[in-house]
């Protein structure tokens, strides 16, 4: 078996090309199934608004018919994860095995069983309709609103500047419990890390001494890009993959410049990589060499991985990337908590957010360049939610925000986040919301990395074409803002808004998804249960 991959796949659940029997079926003359697609015409309804001279709008409801057409064919999904040996890299993969095999194991508070708790497409479900005779809300799991593939079956590999192998990486980690671990050491002691990238000054000195696997050769070449683009297409091969995605899971690297002829282009970046360019990072690197080799990549990490240049070639290539910076706790509670405040017509003022950890990310982010990256990621994500009501902000005003980092080795991987919601109430009043929340950063956040692989893959098997936009099918854009609802500072395409409010991003991702297969976005207006 090849040392740096799991092959071995759940018998729980139907295999590649095999037709996983659908939990529902839409009736509609707007939707066809075919053994291997699912095509939908969709009305898109939206309102275009104008405004006049005396500052007043003109709403004019809009209307765009698209057609999607879903790929019914899940096929067999390797999950390649650079920072395999970190924290989030072996807890995700012990998860799987563990789910894999319906593990239970004894805890101090009794048996515990494998899960994907925290997971939104494994863990979460979505009204699908209401009972045609009682009304009844009926709900369904999300991962049968369209064919996805099943964690279970992801193929896992991965790199890592760091040789140790899965299992006492996973010891290193301190994350799981020693009786959970057993039972997958075995397995994990088989899988090695590839070799990976290492340009020391992207990411904090403290790490230098887990560098013991790196590619060799100078950085002035396409050297790095082609070995990596030649590990994706081994273990493609070696494990029979019909696709591969990859997420960076590594060490926070500091902010790469954004420089004029040197990643501004694709072909400026293409060229500063052959030079050796001090600006061009390692997780850029993996950007372009996966963008090359059509594996869509996700960066989990705050770092500007996506240069102008990498947006760039993933455009010109019709690659998928995602991004950036996993949203696991603190920041995910913000992005719901805000949007409730702001549009309950709460004046937010101030938001205090400070955390300590003791894990190696941790580590890492106590060197200030690495910190810088992070405080972009978790100051910008209540934006929009500012910006959307004028009424409680003028032009330019915000809420005071400021974000405090401390490595506190004792606590590990158990993040301590204390924050503090200062807000304008009627009349002069104030409200002050203190939290403390314990996030248990990895086990938060490898759920997170199950998603971001299962709806990239998603987004690999659905086109669409419009009335208006000629008869070929196209691919969504390379930019999956899909997957904002999972990451603190989501990527867009260049020029659209970002969005940042948790329950509009989970809204968006579900009802696509259930506008792939004929069904109107859900509205919660429940009229048949009000106009009787
Ligand atoms: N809740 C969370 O855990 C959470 C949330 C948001 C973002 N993140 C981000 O996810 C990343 C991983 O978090 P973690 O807790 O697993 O950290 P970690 O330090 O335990 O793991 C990172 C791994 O990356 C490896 N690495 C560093 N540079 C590399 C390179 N160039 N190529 C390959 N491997 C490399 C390290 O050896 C290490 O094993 C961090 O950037 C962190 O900021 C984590
Ligand atoms: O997702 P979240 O909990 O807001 O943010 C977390 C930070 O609070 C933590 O300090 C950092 O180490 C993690 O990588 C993660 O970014």
């Amino acid at each position: 078996m090849a040392p740096h991959a799991d092959d071995s796949r759940g018998s729980a659940t139907l295999q590649g090309d095999e037709q996983q029997k659908a939990l529902f079926t839409v009736d509609s003359p707007n939707v066809t199934y075919t053994e291997n697609e699912i095509r939908s015409k969709y009305s898109y309804r939206t309102t275009a608004v104008t405004q006049g001279d005396d500052g007043r709008y003109m709403a004019v409801p809009k209307e765009t018919v698209y057609d999607f057409k879903v790929d019914r064919k899940v096929g067999k999904v390797g999950m390649m994860l650079v920072g395999w040996g970190g924290n989030n890299g072996t807890t995700v993969t012990a998860g799987i095995l563990a789910n894999r095999r319906g593990l239970v194991w004894d805890t101090r508070e009794g048996k515990r069983a494998a899960n994907y708790y925290g997971s939104i497409v494994m863990a979460s479900t979505i009204k699908l309709g209401t009972d045609a005779k009682s009304g009844k809300e009926i709900n369904i799991p999300f991962h049968d609103l369209l064919p996805m593939v099943h964690p279970n079956d992801l193929v896992i590999g991965g790199w890592d500047i760091s040789k140790m192998n899965l299992a006492d990486a996973m010891d290193r980690a301190q994350v799981l419990e020693p009786t959970l671990k057993s039972l997958v050491h075995k397995e994990m002691a088989q899988m090695t890390p590839l070799p990976s990238i290492y340009y020391p000054d992207f990411i904090a000195a403290n790490q230098e001494e887990r560098a013991d696997n790196t590619i060799p050769g100078s950085k002035a070449s396409m050297a790095h890009v082609e070995q990596i683009r030649k590990d994706i297409r081994d273990f493609k091969t070696s494990n029979g993959l019909d696709k591969v995605i990859v997420q960076w899971t590594a060490n926070t690297e500091r902010y790469a410049d954004i420089l004029t002829g040197v990643n501004d282009t694709a072909e400026n970046l293409l060229k500063a990589i052959e030079s050796g360019h001090e600006e061009v990072s390692p997780s850029t690197v993996f950007a372009v060499a996966c963008i090359l080799e059509n594996a869509p990549f996700i960066n989990g990490s705050p770092q500007n991985t996506f240069v102008p240049g990498a947006i760039d070639l993933a455009e010109k290539h019709g690659a998928f990337i995602g991004g950036d910076d996993f949203k696991s706790g603190q920041t995910k509670m913000k992005s719901a908590l805000v949007d409730f405040l702001i549009n309950a017509g709460i004046r937010v003022t101030s938001i205090a957010s400070y955390n300590h950890l003791g894990n190696n990310d941790g580590m890492n982010l106590s060197s200030q360049k690495q910190f810088r990256s992070k405080e972009i990621s978790k100051s910008n994500v209540v934006d929009d939610m500012v910006a959307a009501n004028t009424v409680l902000y003028k032009e330019g005003e915000h809420p005071d925000h400021t974000v405090v980092i401390k490595y506190m080795p004792a606590v590990g991987d158990n993040k301590r986040a204390l924050d503090e919601y200062y807000a304008e109430i009627f009349m002069g009043g104030h409200q002050t919301i203190s939290l403390f929340n314990v996030c248990e950063d990895s086990l938060l956040a490898s759920p997170l990395i199950i998603d971001l692989v299962i709806i990239a893959e998603m987004m690999t098997r659905i086109q669409w074409k419009s009335n208006t936009d000629g008869e070929e099918y196209k691919g969504f854009h390379s930019v999956l803002s899909i997957l904002s609802y999972m990451l603190k500072a989501p990527l867009t395409p260049p020029g659209t808004p970002v969005v940042n409010a948790l329950a509009k991003q989970r809204s968006a991702l579900v009802n696509i998804f259930r506008a792939c297969v004929g069904l109107e976005p859900e509205n919660d207006m429940t009229l048949e249960h009000k106009l009787f």
